[in-house]
């Protein structure tokens, strides 16, 4: 057989998608930037990684994780773009033989919640991203109607506090009276027989009822998301005539604050890891008493994430 000689050929590797929220605290009125962060480096010196395990050159992806967040606690976030060329400094210059790399990010942009016409200091709404829903249900000769809302993500940096739950041998949960909250809420409501009969203006419904829904969020002092949940039906039902019902479900897009004690960094409440999975996931459904309730209009409709 010949003989078959491989060399390596293009390589980099580094920790991806690290999901950064940087809150900037310092006064009431917070700032909150958010950003999915990639680092990956390369040098030619780090063949031997690849070629014989030899680790002696190879800045760990853990570290490169460590510090974006140490960054993102110690420089801010002036831009994005400015970020990323920090991190690429700190790498290039800082171990000689790493030669390049490369640092990319997405950024979501949150815009604030507005509350009695002023926006609110800590809640915020990701722009461009709530999806409206509708669903028609013919059924046994009836008509339901159905109105929502999905991927409504929103976040508030401060008013939020989880405490006073049961502890047992496998509760580690530290409780808190400060914590970010943030979710992405599949909401869906069930319009009263007798209003779409009498004809309803849904696209002004639609903005009234997802105003509500924001206004909620923000100004409800959050013992759990159990309450903001029940307090954003609450208030559409009583404010929304038009309405029987309403669904929701939430995840509660845990925001973690990142351990920069490790490397002597004081955190208070600033540099947080978000969380994707596993996700507390919190579902309710608010009823206006009285009204005759329809489980047949949910019929195949998916009420869940
Ligand atoms: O708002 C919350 N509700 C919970 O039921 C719960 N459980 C948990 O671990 N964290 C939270 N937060």
């Amino acid at each position: 057989m010949a003989e078959v000689s491989v060399s390596l050929g293009a390589n980099k590797y580094g920790k991806a998608e690290n999901r950064v929220v940087r809150i900037v605290r310092d006064t009431p009125r917070h700032e909150i930037i958010d950003l999915n962060v990639t680092s990956q480096l390369r040098g030619a010196a780090l063949v031997d990684s690849y070629l014989s395990g030899d680790n002696s050159l190879v800045v760990a992806t853990d570290t490169q994780k460590n510090t974006i967040f140490a960054f993102a606690k110690e420089y801010g976030v002036s831009s994005v773009e400015e970020f990323l060329l920090q991190l690429s400094k700190h790498f290039v210059e800082g171990f000689e033989w790493i030669e390049g790399g490369l640092w990319q990010a997405e950024q979501y942009d949150w815009e604030r919640i507005t509350v009695g016409g002023k926006p609110h200091d800590h809640s915020f709404v990701r722009k461009g991203q709530a999806t409206r829903l509708a669903t028609v249900q013919v059924i046994e000769g009836a008509t339901h109607v159905t109105g929502g809302v999905k991927d409504l993500v929103v976040l508030k940096s401060t008013g939020s506090e989880f405490h006073g739950f049961p502890r047992d041998r496998y509760t580690s949960l530290v409780e808190t009276d400060d914590r970010i909250m943030s979710t992405s809420v599949t909401g869906r409501w069930r319009f009263l027989p007798e209003a779409v009969a009498a004809g309803i203006d849904y696209n002004a419904l639609y903005d009234k009822i997802l105003g509500i829904l924001l206004e909620q969020f923000a100004s409800v002092h959050s013992l759990a998301l159990q309450q903001t949940l029940f307090a954003m039906g609450k208030v559409a039902i009583e404010q929304c005539p038009e309405l029987a019902e309403v669904k929701f479900a939430m995840p509660n897009i845990h925001h973690f604050v990142y351990n920069l004690e490790q490397f002597g960094i004081d955190n208070p409440n600033e540099v947080f890891h978000a969380d994707d999975r596993p996700y507390g996931l919190i579902e309710g459904t608010i009823v206006r008493d009285g009204a005759d309730p329809a489980p047949e209009a949910w019929l195949d409709v998916p009420t869940s994430v």
